[in-house]
């Protein structure tokens, strides 16, 4: 539903000479809300963050913001503002100085910087480093540092472009929470773009997946991760197989097959144990790959090897029709 509010892209695109990198989008982003775009390496993420950001130019469509089309602004006239992956910090400026960077460049004296660098800073529980230079920040810290520094000019909309891949898995989780936190404080729509579909389930109001240039699927993380419109988002999210049954092609949630005296014969090519449950990977006799995953209760009161004959059942209110 649009609101006076909203971030819209039309028939957004992007073309390199001949590549395509984004090929007509159209999107309607909700106002205060947390949106990750996922896809895989190459689909046209980044070039639309970048696009929306004013840091990439636009081919050809419009993007929207508040009701005003910002696609041949500045970017720091559009409202919205970037964190990029590598954080870019300023090494020879203190924190407290690269939070008020931009302030600075816009000619705000230095108290009034200060004082809204201050408060930033006590926003994402730096306050007590602001007098650090940035190589003496771990890489968490540093983080902290550029979200403050972004959100500086008080953005409508947030990009922020894979800021959790240079944090080890431990800190990634941490401050997935903090992201998540500060959206929700602040209230303005954070678009965060990942590899990583746990961390958009985790994360987003709306997950828009996206692959070969177009938006594939967008929808709240539990529509998109348990109906999967197509082949590519059903396997690129996980937790699924698909499977032919009767000509059609059905997105069969892994943790629904059951492994039973009766169902559809096949053999085991794997077994994953994972903690909590185990991967049992079974192929069939029309050489589909059907993955089971089992309760570890469930798997090791009657363990499955290898090259064990199995039979595969699971519930027809589970097969999701697939539309490609
Ligand atoms: N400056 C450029 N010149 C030419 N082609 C480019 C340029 N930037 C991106 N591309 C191409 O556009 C396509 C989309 O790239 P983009 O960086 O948006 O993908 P991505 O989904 O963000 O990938 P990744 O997850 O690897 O960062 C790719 O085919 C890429 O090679």
């Amino acid at each position: 539903m649009r609101t006076p509010n909203d971030l819209e892209l039309a028939k957004l695109t992007k073309r390199y000479g001949d590549t395509v990198a984004v090929d007509g989008i159209s999107h309607i982003f909700a106002p205060a809300s947390y949106v990750c775009l996922l896809g895989p390496s190459g689909c046209g993420k980044s070039t639309t963050l970048r696009m929306i950001a004013g840091h990439e130019s636009v081919s050809d469509g419009n993007i929207v913001l508040e009701g005003k089309e910002i696609s041949h602004l500045a970017p720091a006239q559009r409202g919205t503002a970037m964190m990029f992956q590598s954080y870019a910090l300023f090494p020879h400026l203190s924190v407290r100085d690269n939070v008020a960077f931009s302030l600075k460049m816009k000619g705000v004296d230095k108290s009034t910087r200060y004082a809204k660098a201050n408060a930033l800073l006590e926003l994402v529980a730096m306050t007590h480093l602001a007098d650090r230079m940035p190589a003496q920040l771990s890489g968490g810290q540093q983080q902290r540092v550029a979200l403050a520094r972004a959100l500086i000019t008080e953005p409508r909309v947030l990009l922020l472009d894979e800021p959790l891949s240079a944090l080890d898995p431990f800190l990634r989780i941490r401050m997935r929470a903090e992201l998540k936190r500060l959206q929700r404080e602040l209230e303005i729509t954070f678009i965060h773009v990942t590899h990583g579909q746990d961390e958009a389930l985790a994360l987003a109001d709306e997950v828009v997946v996206m692959n070969n240039a177009v938006i594939e699927q967008a929808g709240s993380p539990r529509d998109v991760w348990g109906k999967p419109r197509t082949e590519f988002v059903a396997r690129f999210m996980g937790g699924h197989n698909v499977v032919t049954v009767d000509g059609g092609r059905y997105a069969i949630r892994s943790d629904v097959i059951r492994i039973g005296a009766d169902g559809l014969p096949a053999t085991t090519t794997g077994v994953e144990y994972q903690g909590d449950r185990v991967a049992v990977t079974t192929r069939t006799a029309t050489d589909e790959e059907i993955v089971a995953l089992l309760p570890e209760e469930t798997f090791f009161g009657q363990p499955i090897n290898p090259g064990d004959a199995v039979r595969l059942g699971w519930d027809v209110r589970w097969q999701h029709p697939l539309e490609a």
